[in-house]
């Protein structure tokens, strides 16, 4: 695996909830988070039909556009009543064509779920793909999972996107009455991170 030997490193996304979350956790490790629109780069469209696909997309157009290795993120949420639904579309459940409405998505979630009859599951998971790419083609890619249950009527002022639905296993609180420590230690993006630490680090 390549390592990342530098001091900079280019966050490739535009979600500044994401973008906090990485700086919160790579800071600590001595790593400068840039993002994407501090660099004035342009959000690519995201074609492919896999977190893997779509963060590489991300990830490839910032590492070339900036001569910078790029960390990309893509990531979103499973539900399994719904077949695994919203998934790479999580981010589309909330386009409301003047931008992002996470109530919107949070209703239409919980709705879904609620028209598959009483006894529905209603688990769910986060994932999240990191991949991180250099100017030169080569990337390397890293997954985390948090399995968890989507509660309602939503909870908590924290964190960004979905979290107000989404209790962890293990917790009676929602990653938006989380502490930021805490969903980090925890989280889908958290555990992508130790992954990219361990395997591109030292
Ligand atoms: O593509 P970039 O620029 O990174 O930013 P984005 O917000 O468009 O990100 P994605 O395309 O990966 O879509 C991910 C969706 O999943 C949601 N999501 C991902 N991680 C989350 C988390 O930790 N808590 C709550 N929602 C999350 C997020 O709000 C988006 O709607
Ligand atoms: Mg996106």
């Amino acid at each position: 695996m390549r390592k990342f030997d530098g001091d900079k490193l280019l966050v490739a996304t535009h979600n500044a909830g994401k973008l906090q979350e990485m700086t919160e956790m790579l800071a600590p490790h001595g790593v400068t988070v840039v993002g994407a629109a501090a660099m004035d780069l342009p959000e690519p469209e995201e074609t492919e039909d896999t977190f893997v696909g779509n963060a590489r997309i991300k990830a490839h157009a910032a590492a070339k556009a900036t001569g910078l290795p790029a960390l990309s993120d893509d990531s979103g949420i499973t539900i399994d009543a719904l077949e695994g639904a919203p998934g790479v579309y999580t981010a589309d459940w909330a386009e409301t064509g003047q931008g992002r409405d996470f109530m919107m998505a949070m209703t239409r979630a919980n709705d879904e779920i609620t028209a598959k009859g009483p006894d529905a599951p209603r688990t769910a998971q986060f994932r999240c793909t990191l991949v991180l790419a250099w100017p030169d083609g080569h990337d390397e890619v890293f997954e985390g999972v948090m399995p968890g249950t989507l509660v309602w009527p939503i909870r908590g002022e924290h964190g960004f996107g979905y979290d107000p639905m989404f209790m962890p296993d293990g917790y009676d609180i929602t990653c938006a009455e989380m502490e930021k420590e805490e969903k980090n230690s925890i989280s889908h993006r958290g555990r992508a991170v130790q992954a990219f630490l361990a395997g591109c680090f030292g």
